[in-house]
């Protein structure tokens, strides 16, 4: 099954439109939690169960492992999520970009080596950075648009003049995204929580159906309703709204799991009275 109708299944299964976002920071694991990559495992793992119940999939952040050595324990994740939450979607977040060759080598990494679903990508180098990743037909392409964080505005709010005319520069990669990169009709975009207006635009830019990810609620403080309703704008029907911190330690103590799937439970409820109120389903 290919990553939009497995996303399209799990939005119905589940009736959420929630990820969690598995950051594991090493100095917040609850100290109940062994300080070693293979604590960071049976944190993860437990997090996963614990929130599964709440959530359309998880989105993990490949630097957390990565810093501590402990790739061996993020492919062991992914296979527990594979095994255990077989309906759930994995996003591996890479935010990779590179030439073709080398990006070819990141795409087997995210969909072979961690077997996920869909992977994010910067397209700063351009198309052919982002083509090798599409030779997985069935497999997601999330690409950097408009970032959550203060600095995305450096680049991706300078106006620049291209084919399609003058705007700036993330509504010109929303713009290539939907007329050329897409040709296996499994891109999706990023756009940060603390943008709604630009949220909306990337939509209005992109139609109704294809998959804004959406990071930056909780910890980096981007409004809910607002991002929901903004995501939802001109027919929008496609949203994953991904929260880690906020999730992740809403305790540091023994009840972290009770906390997190609390905090995870909430979030859905808040995501799915917004859409309700705006008269939307999610798909
Ligand atoms: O691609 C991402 O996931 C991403 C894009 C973006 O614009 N902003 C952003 O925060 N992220 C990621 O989303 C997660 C946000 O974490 P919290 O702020 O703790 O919810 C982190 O893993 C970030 O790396």
């Amino acid at each position: 099954m290919d990553f939009i109708t497995k996303l399209r299944a799990v939005w119905d299964k589940q009736n959420s439109a929630l990820m969690l976002g598995l950051d594991p920071d090493i100095s917040r694991i609850p100290t109940h939690y062994a300080c070693t990559t293979e604590g960071v495992y049976d944190f993860c793992r437990d997090m996963v169960d614990a929130c599964a119940p709440y959530v359309c999939g998880f989105k993990p952040q490949i630097a957390y492992f990565a810093a501590l050595g402990a790739e061996r324990e993020l492919e062991r994740l992914c296979e527990h999520i594979r095994r255990e939450h077989p309906s759930l979607v994995v996003i591996l977040d890479a935010k990779r970009g590179d030439i073709g060759t080398t990006a070819k080598q990141y795409a087997i990494e995210a969909f072979e080596r961690y077997g996920a679903d869909a992977v994010t990508v910067n397209p700063y180098m351009g198309f052919d950075s982002i083509e090798p990743y599409l030779e997985w037909k069935d497999r997601g392409v999330i690409v950097l648009c408009r970032t959550s964080n203060a600095g995305g505005s450096d680049l991706q709010f300078l106006e620049v003049e291209g084919e399609y005319g003058r705007m700036r520069l993330y509504e010109h990669i929303a713009t290539l995204a939907c007329k050329k990169w897409n040709a296996s009709g499994q891109l999706g975009l990023v756009v940060g929580a603390t943008y709604p207006n630009e949220i909306a635009r990337v939509r209005e830019i992109v139609g109704p159906d294809m998959p804004l990810l959406i990071p930056g609620i909780g910890a980096q403080g981007g409004d809910l309703e607002a991002t929901v309703t903004a995501a939802l704008s001109f027919g929008g029907n496609a949203l994953l709204i991904n929260s880690s911190r906020a999730i992740l330690y809403a305790s540091g103590a023994e009840d972290c799991l009770q906390a997190a799937s609390d905090v995870a439970r909430k979030t859905r409820d808040k995501i799915n009275q917004t859409i309700l109120k705006i008269g939307k389903v999610h798909t």
